[in-house]
C-alpha cells in the first residue's frame, strides 16, 4: 500500500471536564476517502480542526507527506506554513458556504482567488478556468459575475466546492458539506462530490453524521463516540456487519428511519 499523506496518532484532547478526544489515530492513503461519523458531541469537528492544525492536541502527533515526499509534523509548522498549505495542497469544505466563500466577490473570483493563490497570472486563463469550473459544478457560466449571495444554499455549496477544487488539492476536509440543504439537493450534491473526487484523486476526510452520505462517498468509515474511536474499517464492512453496539445503533437508527 502507499505511504500515508496523513498520519495521526495518540491524540488527546480535553475541552475542561469533557474529553473532546482520547487516544484518536488514523491513516490517510493519497486518493483514498475516509468519513468520521459519529452523534454530535462525538468529537468530530474537534478532529478536523487538530488534523488541520488550527488547534493542538494535548498529546499525540500529526505528520503530513507533501508532494515532494517530505513529511512535517503539523503542530510544529508556523502558521504562515500552514496557511500557505491550505491555500495550496490542501483544502476545506466548511458546512456553511458563508464560512467557505467570499460573499462580495463574484462567483469566478472566488474561483480565481484560489488559482492566484497557486501562481496563476494570466487574467484570460484564469477567467476561462473559472468558467470551466462553473460549468463541472453545474453552475451556468453566464452567472461568472454574480455575487454568490444571489445564489441558492445548494449553488453556494457547489460554488465553494469548485474554489476548493479548481487548484486540485491532494487533501481535502469537508465538514457536514450537505448540512442545512433540502434532501434532494444533498443527494445532488454528494454525486457530485463523489465525481469530482474519484475523477481529481483527492484524499478526503469527511465528517459527517449521515451515515447514507459515508456509504456513498466513503472507502473507509471511522465511527466515534466520547472522542474515541469505537470502530473502523472498510464502509460496506462497518455498514452491513457493524461489530460495536454503538455502531449497530447508528445503523439500526437509519434503517429505521
Ligand atoms: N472550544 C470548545 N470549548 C469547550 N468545549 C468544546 C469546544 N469545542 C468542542 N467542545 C466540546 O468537545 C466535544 C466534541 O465536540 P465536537 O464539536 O468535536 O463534536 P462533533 O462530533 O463535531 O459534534 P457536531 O456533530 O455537533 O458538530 C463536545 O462535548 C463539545 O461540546
Amino acid at each position: 500500500m502507499s505511504v500515508p499523506l496523513l498520519q495521526a496518532e495518540g491524540l488527546n484532547l480535553r475541552f475542561g471536564t469533557t474529553t473532546a478526544l482520547d487516544d484518536v489515530g488514523l491513516n490517510l492513503h493519497p486518493g483514498e476517502v475516509v468519513a468520521i461519523v459519529g452523534e454530535s458531541g462525538s468529537g468530530k469537528s474537534t478532529l478536523l480542526r487538530v488534523l488541520s492544525g488550527q488547534l493542538a492536541p494535548a498529546d499525540g502527533s500529526v505528520l503530513y507527506r507533501d508532494a515532494d515526499g517530505r513529511s512535517h509534523p503539523v503542530h510544529a509548522m508556523s502558521e504562515a506554513a500552514l496557511r500557505r498549505l491550505m491555500r495550496t495542497e490542501w483544502g476545506f469544505v466548511h458546512q456553511s458556504a458563508r464560512d467557505g466563500l467570499r460573499m462580495g466577490v463574484s462567483a469566478g473570483g472566488n474561483v480565481g482567488e484560489r488559482l492566484m493563490a497557486v501562481g496563476a497570472r494570466n487574467y484570460g486563463g484564469i477567467r476561462a478556468q473559472a468558467a470551466e469550473w462553473l460549468r463541472r459544478v453545474e453552475i451556468d457560466d453566464a452567472r461568472i459575475d454574480d455575487l454568490p449571495r444571489v445564489f441558492s444554499g445548494g449553488m453556494q455549496q457547489r460554488l465553494q466546492i469548485a474554489r476548493v477544487l479548481v487548484s486540485r488539492p491532494r487533501l481535502v476536509l469537508m465538514d457536514e458539506p450537505t448540512g442545512g440543504l433540502d434532501v434532494s439537493v444533498q443527494a445532488k450534491l454528494l454525486d457530485l462530490i463523489r465525481n469530482l473526487v474519484a475523477d481529481l484523486g483527492i484524499a478526503v476526510l469527511l465528517v459527517t453524521h449521515d451515515i447514507a452520505a459515508a456509504r456513498l462517498l466513503a472507502h473507509r468509515i471511522l465511527v466515534m463516540r466520547h472522542g474515541r474511536v469505537v470502530e473502523q474499517g472498510l464502509t460496506d464492512r462497518v455498514l452491513d456487519d457493524p461489530q460495536h453496539p454503538y455502531t449497530q445503533l447508528l445503523v439500526s437508527s437509519v434503517l429505521a428511519a
